[in-house]
């Protein structure tokens, strides 16, 4: 397979306006030029997986979005809005959620400390719905964030985000490390989020996860998008898939 040049890939004008749209994005780290001209999109109440290798330039492309990493030029809307040269906190405040590969939670506070510290914002999830989607948090309630398992740790920083009633969640490899009952958990949450009009923009690895879950693929190479894949396609372009994935 080679991979199409980027020009070769083409997205049919989307019918209604994207809630994302990111343009011409180029993204450095010091002199280091990383994301080379990124263009991508996500629509009102869809879900979009960015899958590549490591190194590839996925989760550069979140902190780009979310203003974590300044040095970047292009541009970066969102419901019709430039966020690009927002800080980080403001581009939070528009109804963008991140939750980071290393599941930004306080370690030394207990579960539910770490629920409530974030006060909830009208239409955010309380302490009882997280409690309600992952039982076990309310189990480990006055555990410290510190023991919890991976898969805790992952459930409870997806739910301390959607406190903040974003309308955009940027997920960056929410299966990594996790049992398979609990990337099902956490993929079945997904699924319902999106039923309530949720947009979800999800770096992944895991291809079965990723497939499962969203609308569209777009694959990184070398900082660069190089192929789009739907929903409809993915079963097809399974071997694509997995070859841009493999090392
Ligand atoms: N803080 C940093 N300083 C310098 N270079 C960095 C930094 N973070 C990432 N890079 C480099 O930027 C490029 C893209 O990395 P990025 O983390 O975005 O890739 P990725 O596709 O998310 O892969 P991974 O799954 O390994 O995180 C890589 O060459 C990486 O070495």
């Amino acid at each position: 397979m080679t991979a199409p040049h980027m020009s070769a890939v083409s997205t049919p004008p989307p019918s209604v306006p994207p809630l994302l749209d990111v343009r011409d994005l180029n993204a450095y780290y010091g002199q280091s030029h990383v994301l080379h001209g990124v263009n991508l999109h996500v629509q009102p109440g869809e879900i979009v997986s960015l899958i590549g290798r490591n190194g590839a330039g996925k989760t550069t492309t979140l902190r780009s979005i979310m203003g974590a990493l300044r040095s970047r030029t292009g541009s970066v809307t969102f419901d019709g809005q430039d966020i690009l040269r927002l800080p980080s906190n403001r581009v939070a405040a528009r109804g963008l959620a991140w939750v980071p590969e290393e599941r930004a939670i306080m370690s030394t506070l207990t579960v539910r400390e770490n629920l409530e510290l974030p006060p909830a914002r009208p239409g955010g999830w309380t302490t009882e719905r997280a409690y309600e989607a992952f039982p076990v948090l309310r189990e480990r309630g006055h555990h410290p964030g510190s023991k919890l398992s991976g898969g805790e740790q992952q459930m409870l920083a997806i739910v301390r985000v959607l406190r903040s009633a974003p309308r955009l969640l940027l997920l960056d490899e929410p299966s990594e490390g996790l049992a398979p009952v609990i990337v099902q958990r956490i993929g079945d949450i997904i699924q319902k989020l999106r039923t309530e009009g949720l947009s979800v923009l999800l770096v992944e690895q895991n291809l079965k996860f990723a497939t499962r879950l969203a609308d569209r693929h777009y694959v990184f190479v070398d900082g660069q998008i190089v192929d789009e894949v739907s929903r409809a396609d993915a079963v097809a372009r399974r071997e694509d898939l997995l070859k841009y994935l493999s090392v």
